[in-house]
């Protein structure tokens, strides 16, 4: 492919940079891009993956690295790049979860870690559960006198000194504070079991690789010269020293985009004020995006106050959308007498507005702080009387949730060759796989054996789908399918789509979950293609946690249970406070709260939010304005 200079470089696929966004994007100093939500982050970054490609500023034969936090954002990044800049250039965008550039780099250059903490290399990945934590606590105050708490020893296990930081070589009694997490080491390395590393643990022992090997970092450092940084604000102490062992000191350009007011991940150890800190460790610019490109005015007002409740001196955000189809309403607040009137007004409401013609049952996303299956009970058969599908994103196929399948490749894969089998193109289905298996294969190093591999691969699981497919989709065909395309590419292969399906049970819960899911969705379809379009959740109304939301959009949102039942008894207000805002900042154009009770001293705080958003109290028979 020919190089674009670069002054005449322009964005492609309909959109529109301002100048300040321009700028970001052909920015050759590393910067922090501080945006709200609907900024156009994940835009921005691809984008910017364009242009440092097609202009080779990012020079051949270097990479990009592309670290995200979400399988999914990281899968979505270079889906758009590879869709913009070819496939050519798409392979020189690496796009991984923080867990999987970790493990990336122990499993390669294990054998350079010192003896004593050098995993065997089939380790085993683990997620331990809170019960585990509290279990090795008991086991450390009875056995070694060490009190510590379950959360203290699930944050601090793979630390074993004051900050985060690599192993020391040979190690002395003195070179570790963390008695706790030592213990905690020595029970996963050894020597009579499989070993076990967390991904905590995979952090460090990445650092201790670099640390002590100036050829394996410099390595890395000569490979890519650009780096990505996406939902910057969730980044843990533990990950940013690894990002700092790895490129402190290099002359890779850093771009760590992010919202400092979407920080929701603090229970999982996310790190505050990282902007700052990293925009003076790396000599980082700060930079902050204005527009919000989701919502219209109305909706961006209402998250400007939010935001300015929840930090005083947030920048204000203007709509990119200007006032044109604004609906007259917009938002509102709606005390329901019980959940079943709850239910059945917003269903009835949503089906008037679907069978206007002018939305799709896709538009309205149900949002719930905790406990969506308590809430699907009424909704579920109100949406049915209704003729909808409700969705409740939280609701188990055995270990996983339908939210978390919907992140994890395995599903994807499945649905993919699936596609390819009924000559479905929707969301180009085979560069979707290729993206997914080619790496596997090594088809990142441009090996034209590696690229004919990957192809016959998915020809063949292709093949074995189309003749599973030949049969009328019902739960029984549905497993056959899904069991054709494992078994055509392999668990040897599929294992390595993640970097946890190294872990054998979490593997077979997610193909579990999966053939479960496809039997289901089968088994209420007609054809094959609808049977997709239902495991996909399209022409479905969604009921989600708002963690879960995070990154989504839709077009009319409802919170519901602003009251004192519809969160944790232990809930951290401040804390819940940045999930609300998330929460609103998925609207486009609508946003509405619900109660069913009057108790809502509890959440009082949000509340507060609510009023100083200015949103209305409204009559439930306000919803019949939905079809405007
Ligand atoms: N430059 C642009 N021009 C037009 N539309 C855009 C532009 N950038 C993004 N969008 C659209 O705006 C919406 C929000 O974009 P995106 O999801 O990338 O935002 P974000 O900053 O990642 O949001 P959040 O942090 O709230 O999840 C999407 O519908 C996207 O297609």
């Amino acid at each position: 492919m020919s190089i674009i200079e670069r002054a005449r470089w322009h964005p492609g696929n309909g959109i529109n940079l301002d100048a300040a966004a321009l700028d970001v994007v052909k920015s050759d100093k590393s910067a922090a891009i501080v945006a709200g939500p609907g900024a156009g982050k994940t835009e921005l970054l691809a984008q910017r993956a364009s242009y440092l490609l097609e202009t080779n500023t990012c020079k051949a034969p270097r990479r990009i690295l592309a670290i995200s936090f979400k399988r999914d954002a990281a899968k979505n990044l270079k889906d758009r790049v590879t869709a913009r800049a070819g496939e050519d250039l798409g392979l020189r965008l690496e796009s991984y979860t923080f867990d999987a550039f970790a493990k990336s780099i122990v499993d390669r250059f294990r054998s350079a870690l010192p003896e004593w903490c050098r995993p065997e290399r089939n380790y085993e990945v683990i997620m331990p559960r809170w019960q585990d934590w509290d279990d090795f606590a008991g086991r450390l105050r009875r056995d070694a006198n060490i009190s510590i708490s379950a959360t203290g020893l699930e944050r601090g296990h793979a630390t074993l000194t004051a900050e985060p930081g690599p192993l020391p070589l040979n190690p002395k009694k003195d070179d570790f504070s963390n008695q706790a997490g030592l213990h905690y080491w020595a029970a996963r390395l050894r020597k009579d079991r499989t070993h076990q590393l967390t991904f905590g643990m995979i952090s460090t022992l990445a650092m201790t690789i670099l640390a002590h090997n100036p050829n394996v970092q410099s390595a890395l450092r000569m490979t890519y010269s650009h780096l990505f940084l996406d939902e910057f604000q969730d980044t843990t102490g533990l990950q940013y020293a690894l990002l700092k062992q790895a490129f402190l000191g290099s002359d890779a350009v850093i771009t760590a985009v992010g919202d400092s007011k979407q920080r929701i991940m603090t229970f999982a150890g996310a790190r505050s004020g990282i902007f700052q800190e990293f925009a003076q460790d790396f000599s980082a610019d700060v930079i902050a995006l204005t527009a919000n490109f989701r919502s219209n005015p109305r909706i961006v007002a209402i998250v400007n106050a939010m935001a300015t409740d929840i930090e005083p001196d947030a920048v204000p955000v203007t709509s990119a959308r200007g006032e044109a189809d604004v609906p007259r309403l917009t938002d509102g607040a709606i005390h329901f007498p019980n959940a079943r009137e709850e239910a059945t007004a917003i269903a009835k409401s949503i089906a008037a507005a679907v069978g206007s013609g002018r939305y799709k049952p896709e538009d309205f996303m149900l949002l719930a702080r905790q406990r969506a299956d308590k809430l699907e009970e009424n909704l579920a058969f109100a949406f049915v009387e209704e003729g909808l599908t409700l969705r409740n994103e939280a609701r188990s196929l055995g270990e996983i949730q339908i939210q978390e399948l919907m992140t994890e490749p395995l599903p994807d894969v499945v649905i993919c060759a699936l596609q390819m089998a009924i000559d479905d193109r929707n969301g180009a289905p085979f560069h979707r796989l290729r993206n997914m298996i080619g790496p596997i294969f090594g088809n990142q190093d441009d090996r034209p054996a590696a690229e004919l591999k990957v192809e016959q691969k998915i020809r063949e699981a292709v093949k074995l789908a189309r003749a599973a497919t030949a049969n009328a989709p019902s739960g029984t065909t549905a497993e056959s399918v899904a069991t054709a395309i494992f078994d055509s590419l392999g668990t040897t292969t599929l294992s390595q789509l993640a970097p946890d399906y190294s872990n054998p049970a979490r593997f077979a819960a997610i193909q579990t979950a999966t053939i479960k899911f496809l039997q289901e969705c089968a088994d209420s379809a007609e054809t094959w293609q609808e049977a997709i379009t239902q495991f996909q959740g399209r022409n479905q109304v969604k009921l989600m946690t708002v963690h879960k939301s995070k990154g989504l959009e839709a077009h009319t949102v409802f919170f519901l249970h602003l009251q004192n039942d519809g969160f944790f008894s232990s809930a951290d207000m401040d804390e819940e406070a940045l999930a609300f805002f998330v929460a609103a900042s998925r609207a486009r154009d609508r946003f509405f709260v619900t109660t069913t009770t009057h108790e809502i001293g509890r959440v009082a705080r949000l509340w507060e939010m609510v009023t100083a958003a200015e949103i209305p109290e409204l009559e439930a028979s306000a919803l019949d304005r939905l079809v405007d």
